[in-house]
């Protein structure tokens, strides 16, 4: 499920779970009092368990020539595994400990005109005939391409990269990787393959993190079809089962070759678009002793949502401040 607006405080769009699209689902209510709650047990498993301590503000990206510079986070995982949950509840802690407070949501498909198109080709709402993974690959894409370059996700940000050159954390809900591990899954012909529609999607950049939620497909359909009472096209066992094959299969062609430094020219005609929109070296935003995206998997066999979040959240944290996107800095007096 998705939150309509941005503009929401997070934590609120969070609640919002709950009570949203309540036509379509019913999802069981996240406590009110979350974020205290969760930002306390990820700064103590933090502390615990990577000796990283942190507290509100505390947290400051990354610069590269005197500019802050933030990363692109992409949450994965099969329809149900929780990547709408944890996107938002990872965009509110993160805008809870980093000095600047800019943590964005933001998530795909997009509400824009192609977004909404590809929704209602999801939902059965419009000519069947356009129900092709084919079509949908390039659509994903396309509506990818804008998101990516052009969508205001941030206040006076023009796309995912603007904002990242403007020193904001990007969560988004689903990336390229949902396109690689859904549309492969859903051709049958098998025209498409997973490397082919990797390929298609260097038009666009690597997340600097991929945080993949593995749950069991059997657990997926359990929590979609009791939140919800109008399926997608794509909610099936059978079709989860090839999708969940399939990210696992991506995770290690993406160990073996990541996308960036990528091994051909050829692999990057996103560093262009990004040189352009954004106005910075791409080197900036991507340093080259990094491999990306930087893979974090969660397996959430028998964890609780909560359990999950601090998981999550905490492995997030972790990682970015290792690789030196996030800086800890003396935070403010206020400790969690
Ligand atoms: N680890 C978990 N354990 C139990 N229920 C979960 C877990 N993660 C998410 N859920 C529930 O599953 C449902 C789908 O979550 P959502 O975040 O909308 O998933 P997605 O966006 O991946 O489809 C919600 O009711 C949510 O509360
Ligand atoms: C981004 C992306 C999503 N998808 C799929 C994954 C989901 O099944 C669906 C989007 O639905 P989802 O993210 O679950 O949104 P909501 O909660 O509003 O229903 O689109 C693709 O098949 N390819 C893509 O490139």
């Amino acid at each position: 499920m998705k939150p309509a607006s941005r503009e929401t405080p997070v934590i609120e769009n969070v609640i919002r779970l709950a009570y949203k699209r309540g036509e379509e689902k019913r999802v069981p209510s996240l406590p009110l009092e979350l974020e205290p709650v969760l930002a306390k047990s990820v700064a103590k498993r933090l502390r615990e368990q990577y000796g990283i301590t942190i507290e509100p503000g505390s947290l400051v990206p990354r610069k590269c020539n005197g500019r802050e510079i933030g990363v692109l986070i992409a949450i994965e995982g099969l329809d149900g595994a929780g990547t709408t949950t944890t996107s938002l509840a990872l965009a509110s802690i993160l805008r809870l400990f980093v000095k600047n407070g800019k943590a964005v949501y933001t998530k795909e498909p997009t509400d824009n005109p192609i977004g909404v198109l590809i929704k209602s080709i999801l939902r059965g709402h419009v000519d069947k005939s356009l129900m092709r993974p084919d079509i949908l690959t390039h659509l994903f894409i396309a509506d990818r391409i804008h998101h990516v370059y052009e969508e205001n996700v941030a206040p006076g940000a023009r796309g995912v990269v603007g904002a990242v050159a403007q020193g904001y954390l990007v969560v988004t809900d689903r990336y390229k990787y949902s396109n690689i591990a859904y549309q492969s899954s859903m051709d049958e012909t098998n025209t498409y393959t997973m490397e082919d529609i990797m390929a298609l999607n260097a038009v666009t950049p690597p997340a600097h993190i991929l945080l993949y939620l593995d749950v069991e497909p059997e657990e997926a359909l359990r929590r979609i079809t009791t939140t919800r009472k109008v399926l997608e096209t794509t909610e099936n066992l059978e079709l989860l089962r090839k999708v969940r094959n399939a990210y696992q299969k991506l995770l290690v062609m993406l160990k073996e070759n990541p996308e960036w430094p990528a091994a051909s020219p050829g692999e990057t005609p996103w560093v262009t678009h990004v040189e352009r929109t954004t106005g910075i070296s791409v080197e900036c935003i991507y340093p080259r002793d990094a491999q990306y995206p930087v893979i974090i998997k969660v397996y959430e066999r028998d964890m609780s949502v909560e359990e999950m979040l601090v998981e999550s959240l905490t492995r997030v944290i972790a990682k970015l401040v290792e690789t030196g996107h996030l800086v800890q800095e003396n935070g403010n007096e206020h400790g969690v």
